[in-house]
C-alpha cells in the first residue's frame, strides 16, 4: 500500500498503489467488519452503492472470503438506486446481482428488494418502511444520537461532480433532515428518477467507506479532504461526516495525487 492509515481532517485515508491492491485491502476491511458485527450482535447489515464500487469489491468472492465469511448473516440494503427496472443495465441491483450476489451464498430474503414498478416516490416510502421494520426487529441497530438506522457499514463511491450515492452538489437533497430514504426526479447524471439514502442516515452509520479510483475523480477528492475553505463544506462527499462512526477513504494513487501533504512510500 502506498500510504495507509493515515488520518486526515477526522477522516482516515488509506492509499494504494492500484485497483487490485485497494480491491484486495477493502476486502480484508469488509470482512472485519462482518466478522465484529456478527460477533457482537449476530448479523451484518451492509449498504451498498453501485457504479465502480461493485467491480472493486470482486476480492471478496475469492478465496479465502468465499469461504470464511458468514454469508448467512449478512442482509443487504441500497445506499442508493436508480429507478429503472431491475434487469436494466443502469440498475445498481442488477451491477451488485451479476459482480457479487450471483457469486456468494448470500440468503436471497437478506437483499431488500426496491418495488422498481412503483414511483420514485412511493419505492422511497416503501424502503423507508422495510428499514423500519428491520429496525424494530433489530437487524439494524439504532442510532444513540437520533433515531435513525445504525448501518454496520455503508459503502460509498463518488463521481467526479463530488456526489455520494444520488446526492448531488447543490440538490436541495442535500437538506433533507426528516425522511432516512428521499427519492429525486432530475439527477444531473442520468437515469434521472433516483431514490436515495439522506445525509442523516449516511451519518449515523457504525462505518462507512468512501471508495474512489481514477484521476478524474482527483480534484473531488482533494475538495471532499482537504481544507480547501467553506465553498467546499458542500460538497456531498465532505458532507459525509458520521457523528459517532469511523469514516474510512479508500483511494488509488491517481484518486490521491491532488490531496495536500499526501505523501507516498514505497
Ligand atoms: O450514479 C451513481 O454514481 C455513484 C458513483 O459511481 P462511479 O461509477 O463513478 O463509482 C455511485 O456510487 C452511485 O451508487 C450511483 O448511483
Amino acid at each position: 500500500m502506498a500510504l495507509s492509515g493515515v488520518e486526515k481532517n477526522g477522516r482516515e485515508l488509506r492509499i494504494h498503489e492500484n485497483a487490485d491492491e485497494l480491491s484486495s485491502n477493502l476486502a480484508e476491511y469488509i470482512a472485519d467488519l462482518s466478522e465484529a458485527s456478527i460477533k457482537e450482535r449476530g448479523v451484518f447489515a451492509l449498504a451498498l452503492s453501485g457504479g465502480s464500487l461493485i467491480n472493486l469489491m470482486r476480492k471478496l468472492c475469492e478465496a479465502p472470503y468465499n469461504k470464511t465469511v458468514d454469508w448467512a448473516k449478512w442482509y443487504i440494503f441500497w445506499a442508493d438506486e436508480r429507478m429503472v427496472s431491475k434487469s436494466h443495465s443502469d440498475s445498481n441491483y442488477k451491477l451488485t446481482k451479476d459482480g457479487l450476489l450471483s457469486k456468494v451464498p448470500i440468503v436471497h430474503s437478506h437483499v431488500l428488494s426496491i418495488n422498481d414498478s412503483a414511483t420514485a416516490e412511493q419505492a422511497a416510502e416503501d424502503y423507508e418502511f422495510a428499514i423500519r421494520q428491520l429496525v424494530r426487529t433489530r437487524v439494524i441497530s439504532v442510532s444513540e444520537i437520533n433515531d435513525c438506522p445504525k448501518f454496520d457499514l455503508i459503502l460509498l463511491g463518488m463521481g467526479p461532480d463530488g456526489h455520494v450515492a444520488s446526492l448531488f452538489p447543490n440538490h436541495s437533497v442535500l437538506d433533507e433532515k426528516v425522511q432516512w430514504v428521499t427519492f429525486i426526479t432530475n439527477s444531473p447524471k442520468p437515469p434521472p428518477e433516483r431514490i436515495t439514502f439522506t445525509l442523516p442516515v449516511i451519518n449515523s452509520a457504525s462505518n462507512v467507506a468512501i471508495v474512489v479510483t481514477g484521476g478524474n475523480k482527483a480534484d473531488a477528492v482533494h475538495l471532499a479532504i482537504d481544507d480547501v475553505g467553506p465553498d467546499c463544506e458542500v460538497l456531498p462527499a465532505r458532507m459525509v461526516q458520521p457523528g459517532k462512526g469511523k469514516l474510512v477513504w479508500f483511494l488509488d494513487v491517481e484518486a490521491a495525487s491532488k490531496l495536500e501533504d499526501a505523501k507516498f512510500s514505497e
